[in-house]
């Protein structure tokens, strides 16, 4: 799922495609590219002889071409374009360059030396980037070429004056056309068809995708297991910390150059069949001038500014069922999903539209079906479903969040506000209200703890201990987790009654699955089971200093020295302001908060735990360990 986001880039761009090409046009309006034509007045005339290899003479027309095209519209006033794409298709034979045939007489020469041989057909392609600085327009062009191989069968003289006649050579380079019925005069294609027809879509999408998405510096290590799927799937999306959406902020790996004099201080990195080179068509500027570089393009902020229509495009989605209907390859068409989800027609396109520009749906002439990462994480009956955690999004903290300049400056939870209920009570209300409610609850937290669980349970060598207790260890996926990695350990999940007289469709089935205890109780109020592991996932956090005091001098009294206590939370680096997602989950004002290792170490050991290990698992949930303190401490 790289190609639809990296086309998205260009969505609120002004892109012209300098082509009178009716198969360019195609190729660029399938993939969803919104754009102008503005077909080229170049003349295809440079010298070939002065170029030293055929794909240098057609990069250097497809630039020729993009540029007439990006200074026409400028001088004519008309508004700068941002983006103008220019192209040329040559096909090579020996080491002829042929083009499109000027009249019948030369198509027959074309097609008569490319019979019964392997030839070239090479696109140039150039995408010009424009600006306008002090009416002057400046421009900064990426280029390359892609190469793909044809081999004509021997053509009859008969079959050759049969195709010419039909008059499908005279616009096409080669004299032939390879999508219609020159494609019956091909043997083998090596590369890229879309190449022959006048387009490398795929090199161009590669080439976006290098400006717009390069690599991060900082790359974050995720950890991943076979058989749990990878929770980056929607941040790949995001392009993280690299501001990205302008691509002349990421020069440094390319050539640059302007007015062909290379910029001070630039790297000259040899890029792949193409590089950039940022060109000033119009005004010659002093060297003073040239290291000017345009305000950054505020990517990140738009991006943020537009979060929350996306946040809710996937929620209504969600709670419409949208993906459980295209679930098993199914695609359907926008008016049969409105039909089915019973809303307007218009409606329903706009938010599949939606989706599919966020990469959560994939659109064809056919209709609409989910991507994998939608099969897998949208689709409600689904293992790894977010579906029932998307649907508490929408319907508890989307309220909650539009309560959030009062929850600030009160510094409360805005429970009341927004749903006219204290905190307590809305947890019985909105959660556990009735018991598909329940049900949907606990699946959401069922299979988030599914992401987590062996990351946490992984984190350390637990094989020195014997009996664990899981409090507040819902439906028990971190111990049957922990029983599979350590099979003679005994683990007990402690939960309120109400969460364990619900937890028994959540169990595992086969023979081989080795049992976890569930004990019904109040982690406040009642006596703990026994254990030399105590393990607190997700629970801290929500807590208050008085609350944890009850609960962490419970567990120390019960712990016998040797005896540890394992927590799962999210880490948060010393300034407190990473990861995100633990530093916006902390403007809910619940009454706990989120920590940083240090304060998750030096609470642990105010409650008597030493040797405090914390482990940063690269997945939503860290892990910190403490053992109880010998008598020797
Ligand atoms: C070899 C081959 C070429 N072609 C076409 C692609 C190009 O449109 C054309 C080569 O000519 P170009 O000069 O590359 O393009 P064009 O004149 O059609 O459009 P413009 O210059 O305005 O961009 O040949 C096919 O359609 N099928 C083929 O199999």
């Amino acid at each position: 799922m790289v190609l639809n986001p990296v086309i998205g880039k260009l969505v609120s761009k002004r892109v012209v495609l300098a082509s009178a090409s009716p198969r360019r046009q195609e190729i660029l309006t399938n993939v969803g590219l919104r754009f102008e034509v503005v077909p080229s007045w170049f003349k295809e005339t440079l010298e070939k002889s002065s170029f030293a290899a055929p794909h240098e003479y057609a990069i250097e027309t497809a630039k020729q071409k993009a540029l007439e095209v990006a200074n026409r519209m400028h001088l004519k006033h008309l508004r700068t374009p941002d983006i103008v794409i220019g192209a040329d298709t040559i096909v090579t034979v020996g080491k002829q360059i042929l083009e499109k045939p000027v009249d019948k007489q030369d198509a027959y020469k074309m097609l008569s030396r490319l019979s019964g041989k392997e030839h070239s057909v090479f696109t140039g392609v150039a995408i010009v980037h424009c600006s306008s600085k002090d009416n002057h327009l400046e421009t900064e062009v990426t280029d390359f070429y892609e190469e793909t191989k044809v081999k004509f069968a021997e053509l009859s003289e008969e079959l050759l004056w049969e195709y010419i006649h039909s008059g499908e050579p005279m616009d096409k380079a080669g004299g032939y056309g390879i999508q219609a019925l020159g494609g019956m005069l091909v043997e083998y294609v090596h590369g890229d068809f879309l190449n022959v027809v006048g387009f490398p879509l795929n090199h161009f999408c590669k080439k976006l995708a290098e400006l717009y998405y390069p690599p991060l510096k900082h790359t974050i290590q995720h950890v991943k297991h076979d058989s749990i799927p990878s929770v980056e799937t929607f941040e790949n999306l995001s392009d993280g910390e690299s501001d990205s959406s302008n691509p002349m902020q990421h020069k440094s790996a390319n050539k640059l150059e302007r007015n062909g004099v290379p910029l001070p201080g630039a790297i000259h990195t040899p890029v792949n069949s193409g590089s950039i080179k940022p060109v000033c068509t119009v005004a010659v500027e002093n060297q003073s001038e040239v290291m000017e570089y345009p305000a950054k393009f505020p990517s990140k902020i738009v991006e943020l500014m537009d979060g929350f229509r996306a946040s809710k495009a996937l929620f209504v989605a969600s709670k419409l069922k949208v993906f459980d209907l295209l679930k098993d390859k199914c695609i359907l068409k926008a008016v049969d999903v409105a039909n089915k989800i019973e809303a307007s027609v218009c409606g329903t396109e706009r938010l599949l539209d939606a989706c599919a520009s966020l990469g959560l749906l994939e659109k064809t002439h056919q209709g609409y079906s989910n991507t994998d990462s939608a099969n897998t994480y949208l689709v409600s009956d689904r293992e790894y479903s977010l579906h029932g955690y998307i649907i508490h999004c929408n319907d508890r903290l989307w309220h909650l969040f539009t309560h959030l300049e009062a929850a600030v400056k009160e510094g409360t939870m805005q429970t009341h506000q927004a749903f006219g209920k204290e905190t307590e009570d809305l947890f019985q209300d909105s959660c556990y209200h009735s018991v598909e409610a329940k049900q949907r609850f606990m699946t959401a937290m069922h299979n988030l703890a599914k992401l987590t669980a062996r990351d946490v349970a992984t984190a350390f060598d637990l094989s020195p201990f014997r009996s664990v207790c899981d409090l507040g260890g819902c439906t028990g996926v971190l111990a049957h987790e922990l029983v599979q990695k350590y099979p003679i350990l005994k683990v007990t999940v402690f939960d309120l009654p109400d969460v364990i007289a619900n937890v028994s469709c959540f169990q595992p089935s086969g023979q081989h699955i080795t049992p976890v205890m569930f004990t019904a109780g109040d982690f406040f109020k009642d006596n703990l089971p026994e254990a030399d592991l105590y393990i607190l996932s997700l629970i801290l956090h929500d807590l208050n200093d008085e609350k944890i005091n009850i609960l962490l001098s419970k567990i120390s009294g019960i712990c016998k020295p040797g005896s540890a206590l394992l927590l799962a939370e999210i880490v948060l680096d010393e300034e407190k302001t990473h990861p995100p997602r633990a530093v916006l989950q902390s403007l809910s004002m619940t009454e706990g908060k989120q920590r940083s290792g240090l304060e998750y170490k030096q609470l642990l050991e105010k409650y008597g735990f030493t040797n405090v290990q914390i482990k940063i698992t690269g997945n939503i949930l860290d892990a910190i360990l403490g053992f109880k303190k010998t008598s020797a401490h």
